[in-house]
Parts: C-alpha cells; structure tokens; sequence
C-alpha cells in the first residue's frame, strides 16, 4: 500500500504490498501517477514500439523524421514477440509429513529441473543473513553477473507461484523505505528505514526503475521541454536511458512512475541497475538491487552514468581533470551533489538526448 502517496497522486497500476511513508510537507511537483510496473504512454502499443537501435542513436536528422513519431495505436498486441514458460509444478508432496504442499519448485537448488533457470541463467541465491530478523531472502549475485546481459526471470505465466525463487523483481517492493528530503539541492531522495537495525543484504532488491517507456524521439522532446522550463530544487531529467546490445530504451517516471524515481544519483551508490526481463512482453525493465550491504537510514542511491551495468558511459562523464567549472556547465551539465569522496564533480549526461 502507498498509504501516503495514495492521498496525492492517482494511483493507475496497482499498489505496492508495503506501505510507504512520505515524511515531508513538500509537494510531488510533476509525480501524477503511480504504477507498478513501466508503460507505454497513452497511444502507444508494444508493438508499434520498436527501440532505437544503438548505431542509428547519434544520427539526429533521422530521429527527427515524421515517421520516428509514430502513430501508435491503443491496442496491445504480443504477437510476434518471443515468449518462453517453465513446465515446474508448484505442489508437491513434502517427505517430512507425506503431505501435499505449495513449494516454489523453481528454486535455485533444483535449476536443472527449471527450464527457465537451465536456459537463461542462474542469478539469484539464498541470503542466509543472521544480522537479519527475515532470515532468507533471495539476493542477486552482483558480482559474477555478465556486463549488459538482461536477466531472465521465470514468466508471471509460469506454473510456479509468484514466491518461486526466479520471480523476484516482479513481486513488488518488500523492503521498508521512506521518502524523505535529502541533502539540500538535490530534493526528495529515498531511504532504507527498517524498524529494527536490520541490514538490508547486498544483491537484496529494492525496487523497478518504473515509468513511461519512450522512444529516442519522445525522449528528446520531453528533454527539452523541460529544459525550458525553471527548474525546481531536484526536479531535473528522470529519463533513464537503457544500452543494450543494438537496442537504447527510454524510461521517463516524471509523471508516471513508481519510488524508483525518488533514488538520487551518487558517484558512490549503495544501489546498482540491472537489466531483468520477463513476461511474454519480453520488456526490459530497470531493477534496483542493493550494490552493498545497506545500513538503517541510508540513503538509496545508483550511479546515473551506469544504468545498463556498464562503466563504459561513467568514464564519458567524469570531469575531466582541469576542465573549467563554466566549460561544463555551458555543456549543459550540472553540479553533482552527492557528497562522497569519490565524487566526480558533475551530474551524468547523456549528449545524444
Ligand atoms: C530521478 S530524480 C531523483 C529524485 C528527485 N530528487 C526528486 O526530488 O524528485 C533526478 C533528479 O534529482 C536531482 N539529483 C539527483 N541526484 C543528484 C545529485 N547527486 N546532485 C544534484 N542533483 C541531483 C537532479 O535534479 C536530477 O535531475
């Protein structure tokens, strides 16, 4: 439940099961809409929308062509778009008490018997962490993931139940996080802040990147519209860009979106993207999985600059050491606030928006 939220902004797409506290007086500014899970914007359907391919991203005349934007229509067709189902069970007769129970039977100690998790890959494991009162939690196992590679999940369409161990980033938000103000210039920013002192584990998930998916096209144009706007105090670009291979979407969360949009950027985040499909859309969506164990009242946070699970772009917009202070901002780039040592002095920016 978004029990403050709710009170604020229309709610399209289904609630979160925790609630989710926002503690400031302050206004949503542009936030109209939550959704669950990422959107094609009113008009456009999945098979109408074909992302740009990374090659063709730069080449601006094109983009700008009438037929970039195009005529979408409301209906959602999935013809034609690859979809994939596992043939587990999710009852089975347990030989503790000979008794039939619901088991996830996806799990990651039976992958072989997964056809989801023997063909696309094993990325979960269990957290057995004892700092932790929920005792067992599935964690993405950060550190041996291929760069840029989308995780696959099992389906929603899968037999398995949605607690199966290969469901993880479509069940919704399971952590406790507040929406609070952050350090002064950057806004509103969100927060881990569990009752007791427990530690949120590192590969824990935190939430989907959620909002409207745009092409290259729409992009561009809400990028510029709001750049002619005044801007308030942390309310500058929420379009994330995803690189995959000949692939660039776009997810905008200002109007429609879930607390994804709230994670500020650091040089020094607690918070990593990565890129997880699953559902016969085959959609990639942005998940937020914890970069490293998380202490009560930290603030979430990811690298802007590393949005597919690439570094490549991070180096592109570090400051480059003796570049002058009005060279950058002429260039459209903003001061980065983040605060922490490593801190690369300005904002990520995508030249090609
Ligand atoms: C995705 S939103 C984050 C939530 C936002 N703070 C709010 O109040 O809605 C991104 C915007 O927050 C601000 N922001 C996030 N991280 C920042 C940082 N490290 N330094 C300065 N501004 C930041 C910028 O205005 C940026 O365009």
């Amino acid at each position: 439940m978004l029990r403050y939220l709710g009170r604020n902004i229309e709610v399209i797409s289904g609630l979160e099961p925790v609630s989710i506290p926002f503690e400031t007086q302050g206004n949503l500014g542009s936030f109209k809409a939550y959704i669950t899970d990422s959107i094609f914007p009113d008009e456009t359907s999945i098979s109408s929308y074909e992302p740009e391919e990374e090659d063709v991203r730069t080449d601006l005349s094109r983009s700008l062509s009438p037929e970039s934007s195009q005529n979408f229509s409301s209906e959602t067709e999935l013809e034609g778009t690859s979809s994939w189902l596992c043939s587990c069970i999710s009852k089975a007769t347990s030989e503790d008490d000979n008794q039939e129970h619901t088991i996830p039977l996806c799990t990651v100690k039976d992958y072989e018997s997964c056809d989801c998790v023997s063909s696309f890959g094993n990325f979960y494991s269990i957290s057995n962490d004892k700092s932790s009162s929920s005792s067992q939690r599935q964690v993405l196992q950060i550190d041996v993931l291929p760069e840029r590679l989308p995780l696959v999940e099992c389906s929603p369409s899968c037999p398995c139940y949605i607690h199966c161990t290969n469901k993880v980033t479509q069940r919704g938000v399971q952590i406790p996080v507040t929406i609070r103000r952050s350090r002064t210039g950057i806004g509103l920013g969100l927060f881990y802040t569990p009752s007791s002192g427990d530690i949120l584990p590192k590969g824990s998930f935190v939430s989907l990147y959620a909002g409207e998916y745009l092409t290259t096209f729409q992009a561009r144009l809400r990028w510029s519209e709001q750049e002619r706007k005044p801007q308030k105090e942390g309310e500058g670009n929420y379009i994330l860009s995803i690189r995959l291979p000949g692939e660039i979407w776009h997810i905008d969360p200002r109007y429609k979106g879930n607390i994804g949009r709230f994670l500020n950027h650091s040089c020094d985040p607690s918070c990593v993207i990565q890129i997880v499909r699953w559902g016969a859309d085959n959609l990639p969506r942005a998940a937020i999985f914890a970069k490293r164990d998380i202490t009560k009242d930290e603030e979430l946070t990811f690298d802007y600059a590393n949005a597919s699970g690439s570094s490549d772009f991070a180096s592109q917009t570090e400051m480059i050491p003796g570049e002058a202070d009005e060279d950058a901002s002429e260039k459209g780039r903003n001061q980065c606030l983040c605060g922490s040592f490593k801190c690369r002095g300005w904002m990520p920016f995508d030249e090609t928006l």
